[in-house]
């Protein structure tokens, strides 16, 4: 098994840099003003200069105007998009860009609709609901809702750590896991050695399989 890693929320250069030199398949930058990762346009293309060729830097986006992500698009180089919101399949195939979509799972059924509904995606990302809040939550969901079949990449999120991701990837067997809150010390703030820890463990129980 090669389960990709994605690590997310990063705001600081040190954090970038330790991610990348674990291991970690994709970085990800956070647009969405209200989370406690957000980023500016200005830090943002700072960070993307030490992302290095064949990681990914995906910029991730809840509900955005258009204006707002041609803008991120002229000047940070992402490779790919995260709509993370309530956006529409037209609406995130608009931009020419790869994109994935995050859709927060509550009930049966919805992982198969959403393959459907957004499969001109390169994946989707399942997360967990939350009444309040898009994502970034911490908490994970009832995997057992994830269907067997896929017609897509599915990247799971929500709530994972070191100490669950082993047991996250043998059950769901996903094309990548993605992780913020869990690789933290506090809101918002990255934990180097937990980002390390966390990617580790994904290699180890990847190479046990
Ligand atoms: O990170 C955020 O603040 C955030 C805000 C709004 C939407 C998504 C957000 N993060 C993404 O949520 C999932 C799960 O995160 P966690 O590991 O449970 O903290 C993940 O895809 C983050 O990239």
């Amino acid at each position: 098994m090669n389960t990709r890693i994605k690590i997310c929320g990063l705001t600081r250069a040190e954090d970038v840099d330790a991610a990348v030199a674990a291991g970690a398949d994709a970085i990800g930058l956070v647009f969405y003003d209200p989370s406690p990762r957000s980023v500016t346009i200005k830090q943002a293309v700072a960070l993307a200069q030490r992302v290095p060729a064949f990681v990914s830097l995906v910029g991730l986006f809840v509900n955005p105007d258009r204006e707002f992500v041609d803008a991120v698009l002229q000047q940070v180089p992402l490779d790919l998009l995260q709509f993370h919101g309530d956006e529409t399949p037209d609406y995130c195939n608009s931009f020419g860009r790869r994109w994935i979509k995050a859709i927060r799972v509550r009930e049966a059924g919805q992982i198969e609709k959403a393959f459907s509904d957004y499969q001109r995606g390169a994946g989707l990302l399942v997360d967990a609901w939350d009444p309040d809040r898009y994502g970034g939550t911490g908490h994970s969901f009832n995997w057992q809702l994830i269907p067997e079949e896929r017609s897509m990449p599915l990247i799971l999120a929500g709530g994972l750590t070191s100490d669950n991701v082993s047991g996250a990837v043998q059950q769901v067997r996903p094309w990548a896991v993605d992780v913020s809150g869990g690789v933290e010390s506090s809101k918002g703030i990255k934990d180097i050695k937990k980002i390390s820890d966390f990617i580790k463990e994904v290699h180890r129980v990847c190479k046990t399989d």
